[in-house]
């Protein structure tokens, strides 16, 4: 019910034509209960009475009032789709942009398919509620009662008698609510699902086909295809089972109307043309309860499909400006300090497990270039991604030029610190497009000086449309070196004073590799940058190194100056030199 007040909320903006379609939907009924009225007076004043003026003026005001109807029906759906396509329109984007505010932590978890079938499907049998169905209970509410009250006002006795198998359409389809009401919550869910694994396996088609899985894909896919199936099947057979029911039950109230009626117009106390103004009026009884049946199932999606809209607009956005100062970033110069930095993701127990990090301090001065080395899963990407508040510190504190980055307007922050990550992502645009992703008003001699230092200007302007060469989705169509180069001049475009290579070049060539140190030794001049690499070619140049080993700081120092201690580089350093000798 809560949810359903939150989603009225959602048609304020669309008063106006709530209104008009209310009014229209009010006239459309009264038409609906006249009507009938009028064949009375058809048989009762014009034939009864032998009064041919009469049935022409009847007929001609028929002939009127179901002009207005079609006119009032056609403002109505109008009215009507623009009220639920406002709602649909509304809630996604608010979805939207909520999830571009939720954080890393939430990503984390998030299924990709889940999140899309609630953008989707969800939404969607939302608006069919709001932007049909709810109108069309109303309609049939409306005609119900008013249609009643007409038929008691002109004969009461026939009117209670024929309502008789009511009560019993009522407790059927109170019966079918009830039901059908988790089937389709399952319904919901089960598409979520469904789309996640079509999702994952689209993703990860190429490791699919390398490991030759495509038929236990096929059976996963397939067994929540089944389960969709089945739940389907179920809910059909409680409609099956239900609806007709309902129309015999609908049928009995015709039935008793035309036995009661033929009844009492053979005994005088009811005109011939009650009669027939009765078989017209029972309809406005039997469709509404009828139609209730399918409005049932309108709304019933739309109560299971909104909570799971509004489970994603509740989530709270854990990283944001509004839980600092919002200091203005303009002046960062890249003074980076970790004063007792201690780090765990959400989901871990701080009282059962080990940090990330673990009291993690060490300052680094404007322009220094900093490499941080470790074994896998030490915590060298964690440490970094706290530069951006990609996840805030659970201890201690992160300053960049003496100000907590929890106190720095989040956008302005991240703008100030270029990062190339792990994975390189790009779209599917233009290269231009994807290197000026971070700034699209860079003129194209800017973009070229980018791409020069990220050594990949001369391959791009190998490729036929050069810079207007578009990639496919994640980059399709370059290879992993190619594309860390164009993330790593997306990076250096943005002319940022902290740089951050997340093994930026990994997955170039050795020789690339140092032309492209050659070329960033001028691009880091000034700034202030950190080197994850652990090839100890990419780090030599680094004015200081900090190992990390399960967390914690292990070794710190120059290069020359780790090498004479005992410990992980040195070992590293070995190790590398025995593999280059090979
Ligand atoms: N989202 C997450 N939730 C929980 N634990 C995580 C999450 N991401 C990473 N971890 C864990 O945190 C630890 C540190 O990971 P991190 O990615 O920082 O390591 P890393 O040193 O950069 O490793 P690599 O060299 O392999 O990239 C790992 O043990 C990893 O399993």
């Amino acid at each position: 019910m809560r949810n359903m007040i939150r989603l009225l909320r959602y048609l304020r903006p669309s008063t106006s034509w709530v209104v008009i379609s209310f009014a229209t939907m009010i006239l459309g009924t009264v038409i609906d209960l006249i009507a009938p009225w009028m064949l009375k007076l058809v048989f009762d004043e014009g034939i009864a009475k032998s009064d041919m003026k009469m049935v022409l003026i009847v007929a001609l005001g028929l002939f009127g009032i179901q002009v207005i109807k079609s006119i009032a029906m056609f403002v109505q759906g109008r009215a009507q789709e623009l009220v639920g396509q406002n709602v649909v329109h509304t809630l996604r984007e608010q979805l939207y942009n909520h999830l571009q505010r939720l954080s890393f932590s939430y990503y984390d978890k998030a299924q990709t398919g889940q999140l899309m079938s609630r953008m989707t499907g969800d939404i969607e049998s939302v608006k069919n509620f709001i932007g049909f169905g709810a109108m069309a209970m109303l309609t049939g509410i409306m005609t119900f009662i008013g249609t009643i009250i007409f038929m008691a006002f002109i004969q009461w006795q026939v009117t209670l008698l024929c309502m008789a198998s009511v009560p019993l359409l009522l407790l059927s389809l109170y019966q079918f609510n009830k039901k059908v009401g988790p089937a389709w919550g399952q319904i919901r869910e089960q598409m979520g699902r469904l789309t996640t694994t079509l999702q994952e396996n689209i993703s990860g088609i190429r490791v699919v086909k390398a490991f030759a899985r495509e038929h236990v894909e096929q059976s996963k896919f397939e067994a929540r295809n089944d389960q969709n199936f089945e739940t389907n099947m179920d809910r059909a057979k409680l409609e099956a089972k239900a609806f007709p029911l309902m129309s015999f039950y609908g049928g009995l109230v015709f039935l008793t109307m035309v036995w009661v009626g033929a009844y009492f117009v053979a005994k005088g106390t009811m005109t011939l043309g009650t009669f027939m103004a009765f078989q017209w009026y029972t309809w406005g009884i039997i469709w509404p309860l009828n139609m209730l049946g399918w409005q049932i199932n309108i709304m019933q999606q739309a109560i299971k499909a909104a909570p799971r809209v509004f489970e994603v607009l509740d989530t709270p956005v854990d990283i944001s400006s509004e839980s600092g100062k919002a200091q203005n970033s303009d002046r960062i110069e890249g003074n980076v300090t970790f004063d007792g930095v201690s780090f765990y993701f959400a989901d871990q127990d701080p009282e059962q497990e080990a940090g990330i990090l673990e009291n993690i301090s060490f300052g680094v001065k404007q322009g220094e270039v900093i490499a941080v080395l470790g074994a896998t899963g030490s915590g060298k990407s964690s440490l970094i991604s706290l530069l951006s508040r990609f996840y805030d510190v659970s201890h201690g504190r992160l300053l960049i030029d003496g100000v907590d980055v929890r106190d720095y307007e989040l956008e302005g922050l991240r703008r100030k610190i270029g990062i190339v990550p792990q994975e390189t992502f790009l779209f599917s645009a233009t290269i231009r497009e994807n290197i000026a992703y971070g700034m699209p008003e860079a003129t194209q001699e800017q973009i070229e000086w980018a791409s020069s230092k990220a050594q990949i200007h001369s391959f791009i302007e190998s490729l036929p449309h050069g810079y207007d060469t578009l990639i496919g989705e994640r980059g399709v169509g370059l290879s992993g070196g190619q594309r860390q180069r164009v993330a790593l001049a997306r990076a250096i475009l943005m002319d940022p004073p902290i740089l951050v290579l997340d093994e930026a070049t990994a997955s170039v060539d050795t020789a690339t590799e140092s032309a492209i140190h050659e070329e960033l030794l001028e691009v880091m001049k000034g700034r202030t940058t950190f080197i994850i690499a652990q090839r100890l070619s990419s780090v030599k140049r680094a004015d200081r190194i900090i190992v990390l080993d399960g967390g914690r700081i292990v070794q710190q120092g120059t290069h020359k100056e780790l090498f004479q201690q005992e410990g992980f580089f040195r070992n590293l350093f070995q190790m590398q030199e025995a593999a280059a000798a090979k």
